[in-house]
């Protein structure tokens, strides 16, 4: 049975700036946990403390009971037993796709390694490449070449820093979902850093978020998505329409104050024929799936995400309401 990995109020300075400052984290055995938050939020920085790359200042890293990480005393990452996948697959360049795989089974007996290298390359769908080496391989081959390298010892947990941004989009979708279950099959605890909401949101069982340092929430995935804690957490996982309460016209809103802070996703803007608080539609765009309105509500705009419709012509006049599941409202000083 794999323990969780987890992070007790770990903190990391470089100078006397904290890049990660007091962050707790529990990752449980057998799910995705996204870490999502923007530039320089401290993301990577994290993934190295839990990875035994880097010293925390502050806190303990642990495996189950086990202390990995403590001030001055930190259990080097070859000692571990987690492995680590990062967006440039960093393959042995002299060795075959099966070989790279098996380079952490040394300890197996020879013939043991190679076939459970086998078995990964097989596993990822790679068996036909497995003596092919790593220039002769797509980018996609390649990752899915590193995630088997990673899987095969059978680590304790798995850390990804970003690894399937560096790949072709036609390729991503589906090492991703080869990767994730694969990694889900391994039933422990996995991290997968990225800056990507539609990745964290779609591909995640749960979701962190990190902002200068800081962990502002952690939780189920949908969770995450409907009740964030805070504006900045509602910002982190996709667009919103944002106003104050107050320049709302009346009826479109329940009796917030208004100087209350309003989030609405675009896709919580529906449009309602019947609806008594108008909207004229200022543009109609395709998106794909989706339809891109741009809406004016007395004078508020609202960009709506709704499926394609009939009726839905620019410069006509339609009903709208919001859907309170995606709505969020916030006290103007908790922005
Ligand atoms: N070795 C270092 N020395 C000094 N500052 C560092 C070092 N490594 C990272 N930093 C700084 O720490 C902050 C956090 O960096 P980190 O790479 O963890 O962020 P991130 O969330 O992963 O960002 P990105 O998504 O851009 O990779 C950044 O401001 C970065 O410049």
């Amino acid at each position: 049975m794999s323990a969780p990995l987890s992070a007790h109020g770990v903190t990391r300075r470089y100078g006397d700036r904290a890049v990660v400052d007091g962050v707790s984290l529990s990752l449980p055995p057998g799910q995705i946990t996204a870490l999502l938050g923007g530039s320089g939020a401290g993301k990577s920085t994290l993934l190295r403390l839990l990875s035994g790359l880097e010293g925390v200042d502050e806190g303990e890293i642990r495996l189950g009971e086990e202390i990995l990480s403590a001030p001055g005393r930190t259990v080097p990452a070859e000692k571990r037993r987690i492995g680590l996948i990062f967006q440039d697959f960093a393959l042995f360049p002299h060795l075959t796709a099966a070989r790279n795989v098996a380079f952490g089974l040394k300890h197996l007996p020879k013939a043991e390694a190679a076939a459970r290298a086998q078995a990964w390359l097989a596993r990822l769908g790679l068996e036909p490449r497995a003596n092919a080496y790593p220039h002769e391989l797509s980018g996609g081959e390649q990752q899915r070449v590193a995630i088997a390298r990673a899987l095969a010892p059978e680590p304790a947990a798995i850390l990804m820093d970003e690894p399937f941004s560096g790949l072709d989009p036609s390729l991503r979708d589906s090492v991703r979902d080869a990767a994730l279950d694969a990694i889900r099959a391994a039933g422990i605890p996995a991290l997968l850093v990225t800056h990507d909401p539609a990745e964290a949101l779609e591909h995640a069982d749960r979701i962190a978020i990190m902002s200068q340092g800081k962990l502002l929430q952690e939780g189920a995935a949908s969770e995450i998505y409907t009740r964030p804690v805070s504006a900045a957490v509602a910002g982190a996982l996709g667009p919103l329409n944002r106003f104050p309460a107050g320049n709302a016209p009346a009826g479109l809103l329940s009796g917030q104050d208004p100087g209350a802070l309003i989030l609405v996703r675009p896709e919580g803007v529906c449009i309602d024929p019947a609806s008594p608080i108008r909207a004229t539609i200022l543009s109609a765009r395709m998106t794909g799936p989706l339809t891109r309105l741009t809406l004016d509500l007395q004078g508020l705009k609202l960009t709506a995400l709704v499926p394609p419709m009939s009726g839905i012509v620019q410069g006509t006049e339609t009903g709208v309401r919001l859907d309170p599941a995606l709505t969020f409202t916030f006290a103007s000083d908790k922005v």
